[in-house]
């Protein structure tokens, strides 16, 4: 008895005719994931010859800004094309109005400019935000009802900006969800010469649970006053919300935007890039990557596989490439 019929298409197509050898599942393949991809976040610190490591990072530490140099020239060798910089700030610093924020002399300032000092080549990317330097650690000025002000705050981040761009960095990264921000970076670096200093933006940074040991990495948690961040950041049941975001950032000037969390968000990564058609980044955050290390360190997961897989999976979804605390890692991987 036939039961052609029922069979569609088989046996004319076999899927697997292609993935039976090595050489045709090589040359079907899809996506790659490079080095090329690859942004390693860096947390910096005060100090000379400091490293501290993050209790709920295991494997990541912070550096003090004498040791980026090295570090900068390691980064070069494995070739990653760029660093995300995170400035871990002294409480004594930190104040109502993030004054520290924009000091020229400032932490990250001088972490761009050993790093610019030491490998010239390699790409910094800074972040535009103030909750490491507010005393409240909200990522914007607050109001007397704990409101985060919208205009007032934009004003302090272009000027973080600027101070930015004149020490060197190659690109700021608002990730502070204001409205209008990129606008007004925008606008004070081409007044000031800046022409070419990029812009990526956090335009879809969701309020996600998931940052949690980050705030640890940059001491916010403990001081984060009202808990959520809710009234700028995304909710997480949002998706349409998000194009909104990134189209008015793109108009506002940015050359590449980010969506953030990285792999519960992937659908917002695969719809940015598909119905925009732009540089689109996508941050694979802190509790992602704490929750494969318990599993790996669980004996859970295969470490090397799942590293890379979960990589790949953002360059499926869309990204152009991927903050990742795996950055060197997944890079000493690839050269094998
Ligand atoms: N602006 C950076 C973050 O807000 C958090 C990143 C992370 O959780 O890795
Ligand atoms: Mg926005």
């Amino acid at each position: 008895m036939s039961t052609s019929l029922s069979r569609g298409p088989y046996p004319h197509t076999r899927m697997r005719r292609l993935r039976a050898q090595d050489f045709s599942r090589r040359l079907s393949r899809e996506h790659l994931l490079t080095v090329d991809d690859l942004i390693l976040p860096l947390f910096v610190i005060e100090g000379r010859g400091e490293t501290q490591r993050v209790a709920s990072m295991p494997g990541v530490e912070r550096l003090s800004v004498d040791l980026l140099a090295a570090k900068a020239r390691e980064l070069v060798a494995l070739g990653i094309p760029a660093v995300a910089l995170f400035p871990v700030v002294d409480p004594a610093q930190k104040s109502e109005d993030a004054r520290a924020a924009y000091d020229r002399d400032g932490l990250a300032q001088r972490a761009v400019r050993a790093l610019k000092e030491a490998e010239p080549e390699l790409g910094v990317i800074t972040d535009v935000a103030l909750d490491p330097f507010t005393s409240h650690g909200q990522d914007g000025l607050m109001d007397k009802n704990g409101y985060i002000v919208n205009d007032d705050t934009v004003e302090v981040l272009a000027r973080q900006a600027l101070s930015h761009a004149e020490a060197g960095a190659d690109i700021v990264a608002p990730s502070d969800m204001m409205d209008g921000r990129i606008g007004a970076i925008r606008a004070a670096l081409e007044q000031n010469g800046w022409v070419n200093t990029m812009i990526m933006s956090y335009a879809a940074k969701y309020a996600s649970a998931y940052y949690g040991p980050f705030r640890d990495a940059v001491g916010s948690a403990g001081n984060l006053k009202g808990g959520s961040k809710a009234s700028y950041q995304m909710d997480p049941a949002n998706g349409d919300e998000a194009l909104h975001e990134c189209a008015l950032d793109l108009a506002e000037g940015a050359d590449m935007i980010m969506v953030k969390p990285g792999m519960p968000y992937l659908d917002v990564v695969s719809r940015v890039k598909r119905e925009l058609q732009v540089p689109t980044f996508a941050y694979q955050v802190s509790g992602e990557y704490a929750m494969h290390c318990a599993a790996f360190d669980n004996g859970w997961l295969a470490r090397e596989a799942v590293i890379l897989e979960s990589l790949l999976a953002f360059k499926r979804a869309g990204a152009d490439g991927i903050l990742t605390y795996f950055a060197e890692e997944a890079a000493r991987l690839l050269q094998r």
